[in-house]
């Protein structure tokens, strides 16, 4: 059930995800501010079933996930309810590599990205970070390190920035659970006055008079309100931008939207005994030519209920692609092109998967890899991490106020204006802890 609808409040933040929840603990402080924070999804804390880093809960008919549309028929899944798609991701929570910044607005210093990384992955951070132990790895992530550490240098575990090389996962976590961003933000000021969350709430679209933002449409209800934050991620935000009609985007039937694009080489296992159950991502290399390998633990569907079983597989990622997908408004909702992949990240997925089939080929993995088994996957897959359809510093301000629109901005995958070679999650949250900081800042100082 929904709960009451406020008719205004000085900030509506629509999302209650990785971002949102961030931007919502932190405008709610200055308790003369009212903040309403809008989600489609329901009131329901995480069961520490749904949480196990041994489960991804996007199972269909879950409470925690919503399909979406793709034009070739890959499989696009986000979260939704307390905490988004923090709820249902892997647990991977690794730093993008310093470089990736180069092309960012000028006033984001490595220094103000370093403070605001460290506020959720430091020691004591908001969202538990460590590094997977030697102890908890699954056989095969053993095995996947010791190879190439005979070639490539390996990240100390301490570390907080990923190199050229071996990086052990580190993982937003509470033990074997998933640490989400709504437990780290949101239910320690659940008690705030001045914050209301309201769930079960989809908002449509957005209330434009001129070039200005009045509030936000949910079904036949209105919520006015001085400023609205979208935080939807970066395919909700931009349903609802190209749903509003905004002055700034006319003519504009679509967004781009970019994706770490992955190719699966699988195996069979030699053994057919039961494995301990780890999280499924513990260990990756990146690789001087932008790929990201991934070393997956088990078979996908031992961690999503109902998919077929296809065998366990190492993943090859183009970490820095050189052509985009797009989205668009269809019939029924939000339909999103993936599109294909460019020539030169096909040439370089393609080596990656060379490199991965000797890898299982290799002495190393004679105990585990059954003789004649490896083979890649012909679908190019999704990673689940589109980014960058409203990218800060071309359409939106370094704050992510959307250019020509008074009272508009957007805090949450939409913002990311170049691509990283590690996973978005990480980032995103850095990118919402550092805009909030600075908003809070201004309004207390002045700009
Ligand atoms: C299955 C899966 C696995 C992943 N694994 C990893 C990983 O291991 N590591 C990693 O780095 N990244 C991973 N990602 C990506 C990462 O989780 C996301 O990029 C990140 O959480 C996005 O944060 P966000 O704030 O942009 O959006 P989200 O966290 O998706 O939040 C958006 C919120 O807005 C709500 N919303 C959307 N539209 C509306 C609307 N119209 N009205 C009201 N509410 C709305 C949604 O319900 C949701 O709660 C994964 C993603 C998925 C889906």
């Amino acid at each position: 059930m929904r709960g009451l609808l406020p008719t205004t409040a000085d900030v509506v933040i629509v999302g209650a995800g990785s971002a949102g929840c961030v931007i919502a603990e932190r405008l709610s402080r200055d308790s003369a501010r009212s903040v309403v924070l809008v989600e489609r999804g329901p009131r329901v804390w995480p069961s520490a079933a749904v949480l196990e880093l041994s489960h991804l809960p996007i199972e269909p008919g879950t409470d925690f996930a919503v399909d979406i549309e793709e034009m070739s028929g890959l499989g696009v899944v986000r979260g939704r309810g307390l905490g988004g798609s923090s709820v249902v991701n892997g647990g991977y929570f690794l730093r993008w590599h310093p470089d990736d910044f180069v092309g960012w607005p000028d006033d984001w210093t490595s220094d103000d990205i370093a403070a605001a990384y460290h506020e959720l992955d430091g020691p004591h951070g908001t969202m538990g970070v460590s590094t997977f132990a030697d102890d908890e790895l699954a056989d095969v992530v053993e095995h996947f390190e010791t190879y190439w550490a005979k070639e490539l240098p390996v990240r100390a575990p301490r570390d907080a920035w990923p190199i050229i090389g071996v990086n052990r996962v580190r993982s937003n976590r509470d033990g074997r659970l998933r640490r989400t961003a709504a437990e780290a933000y949101l239910r320690p000021v659940a008690d705030r006055s001045n914050l209301s969350v309201v769930t079960d709430a989809e908002v449509a679209q957005l209330i434009v008079s001129g070039s200005r933002v009045d509030g936000v449409r949910i079904g036949d209800e209105a919520l006015s309100t001085g400023e609205v934050v979208l935080s939807a991620g970066t395919l909700g935000t931009a349903a609802i931008l190209l749903h509003s009609g905004l002055g700034a985007l006319a003519g504009i039937r679509e967004l781009p939207i970019h994706e770490h694009r992955e190719i699966l080489v699988h195996y069979r296992r030699r053994d057919v005994v039961a494995h301990r159950r780890t999280a499924l991502l513990q260990s990756v290399v990146h690789t001087a030519d932008d790929l990201e390998i991934r070393c997956y633990s088990d078979d996908m569907a031992n961690y999503v209920n109902g998919i077929p079983r296809s065998g366990p597989a190492i993943g090859v990622a183009v970490m820095r692609p050189g052509s985009a997908g797009s989205i668009r408004i269809g019939p029924s909702g939000p339909i999103v092109d993936l599109g294909s992949m460019d020539p030169a990240s096909a040439h370089k997925a393609e080596c990656g998967v060379d490199a991965v089939a000797t890898m299982l080929a290799s002495s190393d993995f004679v105990d585990i890899v059954e003789p004649g088994s490896i083979a890649a996957d012909p679908v190019v897959r999704t990673s689940q991490h589109a980014w960058g359809s409203m990218p800060m510093g071309k359409r939106t301000d370094s704050l992510g106020g959307v250019d020509g629109i008074a009272g508009l901005r957007i805090v949450d995958g939409s913002l990311l204006p170049t691509a990283g070679r590690s996973g978005p999650h990480a980032t995103i949250m850095m990118v919402a802890v550092r805009i909030a900081d600075e908003l809070i800042q201004t309004r207390r100082h002045g700009p």
